[in-house]
């Protein structure tokens, strides 16, 4: 596995163990506690954020951008964890993917899809 993606399986390790054990003074527990409303809501407010920074110039507007995407993905993958979703299921999902364009994708669709 790439150095990258070890920190974000150990970080989905310890989510599915606050999905599992809801432990107190938990910042994932509180969240997981407020279901998936509560979950969504802060990835849309961060999602919000991230894109309001994508246009910051210089260093600083990159490093808030990297924070930023930092903060969304941490939600992101406590929806999966809450989910019961393991991280393996994404990376599948996306394998299957692998070289078929969106537009191709897209093109393909029924309309009503
Ligand atoms: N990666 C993260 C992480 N990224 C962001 N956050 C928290 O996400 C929140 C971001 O929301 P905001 O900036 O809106 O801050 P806020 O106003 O305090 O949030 P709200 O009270 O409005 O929800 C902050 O409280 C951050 O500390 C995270 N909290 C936890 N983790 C990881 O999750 C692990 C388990 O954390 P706990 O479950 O809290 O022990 C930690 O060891 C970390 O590895």
């Amino acid at each position: 596995m790439p150095d990258s993606l070890m920190p974000l399986d150990r970080l989905m390790k310890t989510l599915a163990e606050r999905a599992e054990t809801r432990p107190a003074g938990s910042y994932t527990t509180k969240l997981m506690d407020g279901g998936s409303e509560k979950i969504g809501a802060k990835i849309l407010e961060e999602a919000a954020e991230l894109i309001e920074a994508a246009d910051e110039p210089g260093d600083e507007g990159r490093n808030h951008f990297v924070y930023e995407a930092g903060d969304l993905i941490y939600h992101t993958l406590v929806m999966l964890a809450y989910r019961g979703v393991e991280l393996d299921e994404v990376a599948a999902e996306l394998a299957r993917r692998e070289g078929t364009s969106g537009l191709s994708e897209k093109a393909s669709r029924k309309p009503s899809q």
